[in-house]
């Protein structure tokens, strides 16, 4: 069971930036991605996560083919790939209450409401997030506060990957100790696959089981 692109050519408008790029992540592993800056590592995410359509190459999820990317997959598959960005500013709406960040997923696929916020609370509660920051909005929260939020909401369908793009450079390391700690853990209830891509060789080593390199070989 895998996550895999196969053969990528992407990029924007006619600019080519992924040149025939494959990457595996297998169920219950973690797989390092490093790169110099600027040769498409958040792009590969971007099309891993089914964000990005790619010009050419495919993306297979466990054993499925994905035809047709962007708002053409549909949710249900959608939902068993979370995505953790570096900026939780940028990723994150800034009209949503903390807990409507984390409930907004689950109310995407029609979650018995009944549940929603038992699940909101144990997901915030597994991330650190005291009662009191839930009802703020991203604005009132600090960068850490919000990205565990976000995190918290990566993590409510229980994906079966999990694509961590730069996603603790920003945080104190604290903050970074703890949210690496959630995705491990639940990495280990789950079994689900992750991504971390990073510029730190220190966190890669220590946090990933292999490390594959994104360069001028591979992206030609
Ligand atoms: N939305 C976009 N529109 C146009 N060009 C873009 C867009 N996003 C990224 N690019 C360009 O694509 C190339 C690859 O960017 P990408 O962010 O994927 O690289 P990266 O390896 O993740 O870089 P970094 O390590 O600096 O985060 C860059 O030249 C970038 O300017």
């Amino acid at each position: 069971m895998s996550l895999t692109a196969s053969g990528i050519h992407a990029g924007y408008r006619g600019r080519r930036v992924l040149h025939d790029v494959s990457l595996t992540i297998e169920r219950g592993e973690t797989v390092g991605l490093r790169g110099p800056s600027g040769t498409g590592k958040s792009t590969l995410v971007r099309v891993l996560a089914l964000l990005h359509p790619p010009d050419s190459g495919h993306v297979t999820l466990d054993e499925q083919r994905i035809r047709g990317h962007g708002h053409r997959v549909p949710a249900s598959v959608r939902t068993r790939i979370g995505v953790l960005f570096q900026s939780p500013r940028a990723a994150a709406d800034p009209r949503l209450s903390l807990s409507d960040l984390i409930a907004e997923p689950l109310r995407a696929v029609r979650h018995p409401r009944e549940q929603i916020t038992g699940r909101v609370t144990d997901l915030a509660e597994r991330a650190g997030l005291t009662p009191d920051l839930l009802d703020r909005r991203p604005h009132a929260v600090s960068d850490g506060q919000l990205q565990r939020a976000c995190l918290a909401r990566a993590l409510a369908h229980d994906p079966d990957y999990l694509l961590c793009d730069e996603a603790t450079t920003m945080l104190d390391a604290s903050t970074q100790a703890h949210v690496a700690a959630m995705i491990t853990d639940q990495q280990q209830h789950t079994g689900m696959g992750v991504l971390v891509v990073s510029h730190d060789p220190a966190l890669l080593t220590r946090w990933t089981d292999r490390i594959e390199d994104l360069n001028t070989e591979t992206a030609r």
